[in-house]
């Protein structure tokens, strides 16, 4: 027994409740310490907590800075680096709250009546710019009594999956707070929803996210805009019906803006996501990384982390700009040259660089990495990269006391005509021996532009400590792997992915330790609509679980959060232009051909795939006869597996391990 051999346990579904998480790594200004967030999952309370916590660069134990039993977020130093501004729901919804690095309690800066979701320190730090769906700065006297729980619905965008879920009238905007005392100004109105500012370094405008679009209802547009800081007409910068534009960022001169995003807004997250660069003034942006041909947004998937909201950084000597780059299965730092040429690799390695800062000189970066085997840490280095240290162990007293499977980066021919190589990983089970045939789970992701990567996945190490081999691959249609790869689903969910799943299920098998009678299968989202459409195509698997699936993509259209653009953009069309397209992609239409045990697992909240996607499938199979079952989430959205609540993310787990252990 492995326990036996190595001193250690194994891993349960509640250990989730013994790891850290650590993320946002802010370096201060002077290089000298990192602030970073600390997130626990609270049993009692079946709720999370973080706070933040400091570290010095030069070495030693991290100390706890705030400590309300609270979710503290998004810590920003200011720009002297003597106090730290940052996100907290103390008072009931996230507001800023200012805390001294000289000592004294965290103050309560801003108190809208709606809650503050980003923030900016201005170059002379004196200012946020801070962004709120607020229409005033201070709260109402008394809540209004609501009149009505009727919800009227005029928008086609009325929901959205997550918080708040249900979208009202209310617009997103950025407000000005003095940081020192005076009344905050409110910096944008009208019909948009603002977000990401950034301050120009002479701290005059502050440039920022909008869609000001006629079409905007309708389309994906996502623009660059800059405002004057004390209010005023805002000016275009890089906008229009082709601009699917984020993160912007000034060059430290003023003359220039970066930022991340593609130029085909209907095409969302199945395009590359390049760095750009455009004139302060307006004009047509350039791409500084069309060579790359990869996204400088980070794409891997995980169960196991805390979010953080990292973007672009311009290097203070103008001459480089650093930014995540998702390759393979890793999440890099990159730095670009911003004059145009070669990109250098800063932070690689078999891993996910989360977020980073740097400081303000841009000598020193600091960045939250996530390992296969450790979720989290902070690290240090140089602005090349050299000299990296890492500067947390966060996890560390935990990991030694369970048993891991470290997974094995491999390429497996597809089972395509073209038997295209596929990046995938496989983990043995804990306590392998040679000679014995184990059942082998096979997880697919989500998206489906998405990526696995060298990540830590709770799911997968559990079903390793239960005696499963575990293989996750990233087939076509997964981000990492270049544009033409990224393509490949269009109009082809499940036809052009499924050969590359059971090429590498084929290729695990020939390594003679898997037991071929004992698959199983599951993947959540899109990895829940492929694992329906794998059990609609073979019977090869002896257990499904099936989990935030889409079965139908004509309801999906109607019903998803994302529908009517995404749907249509992957699918290539409306249902009623292509309703026999819709109909020979859906799982549903091969229900009566499933006949593996079928565990569904679906969130009550589920706006991105609705239950219904699960309830049609769910009923379809049963009066089929077939061995199914549905376990329902309240009160939760599609985010379960990562950020629900605590009891039932642990549930969830256990589910999944009692349907392999059933049927398996
Ligand atoms: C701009 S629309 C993006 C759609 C989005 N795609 C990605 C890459 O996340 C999406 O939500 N797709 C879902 C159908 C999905 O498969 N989600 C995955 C990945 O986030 C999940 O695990 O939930």
């Amino acid at each position: 027994m492995a326990e036996e051999r190595t001193g250690k346990r194994r891993l349960a579904p509640e250990d989730i409740y013994e790891i850290a998480l650590v993320s946002d790594a802010q370096i201060s200004p002077d290089g000298q310490r990192v602030a970073f967030v600390r997130t626990v999952l609270d049993r009692e309370r079946n709720d999370y907590r973080s706070s933040i916590w400091l570290v010095d660069v030069a070495g030693g134990e991290p100390v706890r800075f705030t400590t309300a039993d609270a979710r503290d977020s998004f810590p920003r130093w200011s720009p002297r680096g003597d106090r730290l501004a940052f996100l907290s729901n103390r008072s009931g919804k996230d507001q800023v709250w200012l805390i001294s690095l000289g000592g004294g309690e965290a103050q309560q800066l801003t108190r809208f009546p709606e809650p503050v979701t980003h923030f900016a320190w201005s170059p002379d730090g004196t200012t946020l710019a801070v962004v709120t769906k607020a229409e005033t700065a201070e709260p109402p006297e008394k809540e209004p009594e609501p009149e009505t729980d009727v919800v009227r619905i005029t928008r086609i965008r009325y929901r959205s999956d997550g918080t708040p879920g249900f979208l009202d009238e209310k617009r997103s905007h950025i407000w000005c707070v003095p940081v020192d005392g005076g009344r905050p100004w409110q910096v944008t109105s009208g019909d948009f929803d603002e977000s990401w500012p950034a301050w120009s370094p002479s701290g005059h405008e502050i440039a920022f996210v909008s869609n000001r679009t006629p079409d905007r209802e309708y389309n994906t547009v996502s623009e660059i805009w800059a405002v004057r800081a004390s209010g005023g007409e805002p000016r275009p910068v890089a906008t229009g019906d082709a601009a699917y534009f984020f993160k912007p960022v000034w060059s430290p001169d003023g003359t220039v803006l970066a930022f991340t995003g593609h130029r085909e807004p209907f095409a969302g997250s199945s395009r590359n996501h390049q760095l750009w660069a455009v004139a302060a003034g307006g004009g047509e942006p350039a791409s500084l990384t069309s060579a790359l041909d990869r996204s400088v947004e980070d794409e891997v998937l995980t169960d196991t982390a805390a979010s953080s909201k990292p973007g672009p950084i311009w290097a203070p000597d103008g001459r480089w700009i650093y930014t995540q780059v998702s390759d393979q299965g890793n999440v890099h730092l990159y730095r670009i040259p911003a004059g145009g040429g070669e990109p250098q690799l800063v932070v690689g390695g078999r891993r996910r660089v989360v977020d980073f800062s740097l400081s303000a000189d841009g000598s020193l970066i600091a960045c939250t990495v996530s390992e296969p085997l450790n979720p989290c840490d902070v690290i240090v280095c140089s602005a090349d990269g050299s000299g990296e240290r890492r500067l947390t162990r966060v996890n560390e007293e935990f990991f030694a006391t369970v048993e891991l499977s470290e997974p094995e980066e491999v390429w497996l021919p597809s089972a395509s005509e073209d038997r295209r190589p596929i990046h995938a990983w496989i983990m043995k089970p804990i306590g392998f021996r040679e000679g014995v045939r184990y059942p082998l789970v096979l997880e697919i992701h989500g998206g489906p532009h998405a990526m696995y990567g060298n990540v830590y996945f709770h799911e997968f190490q559990l079903l390793a400590a239960q005696g499963y081999a575990v293989l996750y691959t990233n087939p076509r249609g997964s981000q990492g792997y270049g544009q033409q790869f990224l393509s490949c689903t269009r109009g082809a969910w499940g036809e052009a992915d499924m050969p590359d799943l059971m090429g590498a299920v084929d290729a695990v098998i020939e390594r003679g330790y898997i037991d071929p009678s004992r698959l199983g299968v599951t993947g959540g989202s899109y990895g829940g609509f492929m694992t329906n459409w794998v059990i609609g195509h073979t019977d090869r698997f002896k257990a499904a679980v099936t989990q935030r699936c889409v079965s139908n993509l004509a309801s999906f259209y109607g019903t998803s959060d994302i529908g009517f653009h995404f749907g249509e953009h992957e699918i290539g069309g409306t249902p009623w232009e292509q309703p026999e397209l819709y109909r020979r992609l859906s799982p549903l239409t091969y229900a009566p051909q499933m006949k593996t045990p079928l565990l569904i697992l679906h969130s009550e909240q589920d706006y991105r795939c609705p239950i219904e996607q699960a309830e049609q499938l769910y009923v379809w199979l049963k009066k089929l006869g077939r061995t199914v079952e549905f376990v329902r989430f309240p009160d939760e959205s599609h985010g379960l597996s990562r950020s629900g609540k605590p009891k039932h993310r642990v549930e969830r787990l256990q589910h999944i391990l009692r349907w392999f252990a059933e049927y398996l």
